[in-house]
């Protein structure tokens, strides 16, 4: 695997209008996407874009607040009430070469690759496997290589 652009952190929170606020009003951001709900990993989202000095692709951070208590980052805030960092996405250029190269390294892939909230393939690698991260890899969007 080589090690492509960092996408976004993953931060997961109890109250996504009260993170928003937070970007906003306390770590001044000025670029936040509006929130949307992605049904199929149970989570209401939002982006904060980071600047660059090129203006341009600054790594996200993804605000992920749970639909059901059952999903994954539900499960996760049950552990830790407060919110905080969830997981850490990596883009590669050919999403099932980089699963098959996990794979082959004996990481646990969870499960098939699947759309994720930028539009294209994502799947995760266990934390255990992953120096204790929770670790989402994305194809990136097309024409980025
Ligand atoms: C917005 C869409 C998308 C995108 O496009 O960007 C997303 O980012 S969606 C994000 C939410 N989706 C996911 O997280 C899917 C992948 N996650 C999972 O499949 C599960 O959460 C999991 C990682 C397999 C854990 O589930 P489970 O085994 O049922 O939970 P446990 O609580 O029993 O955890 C086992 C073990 O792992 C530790 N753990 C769990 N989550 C994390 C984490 N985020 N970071 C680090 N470690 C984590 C947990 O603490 C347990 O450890 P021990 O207590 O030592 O056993
Ligand atoms: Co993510």
């Amino acid at each position: 695997m080589k090690l492509g652009r960092m996408n976004h952190i993953g931060v997961a929170t109890p109250d996504l209008d009260a993170s928003i606020a937070f970007y906003r009003d306390v770590m001044g951001a000025t670029d936040i996407t509006e929130p949307f709900v992605l049904e199929s990993q149970q989570v209401r989202v939002c982006f904060v874009n980071t600047p660059t000095d090129s203006g341009i692709n600054g790594t996200q951070v993804e605000l992920l607040q749970p639909t059901s208590p059952d999903s994954a980052v539900g499960k996760w805030l049950e552990k830790n009430p407060l919110g905080g960092q969830h997981h850490l996405c990596f883009e590669v250029p050919d999403i099932h070469a980089a699963k098959s190269e996990f794979e082959a390294l004996g990481k646990r892939v969870l499960g098939e690759p699947r759309v994720g909230a930028h539009g294209t393939m994502i799947f995760f690698v266990h934390p255990k496997d992953m120096g204790g991260i929770l670790t989402e890899i994305m194809e990136s969007p097309k024409g980025a290589h």
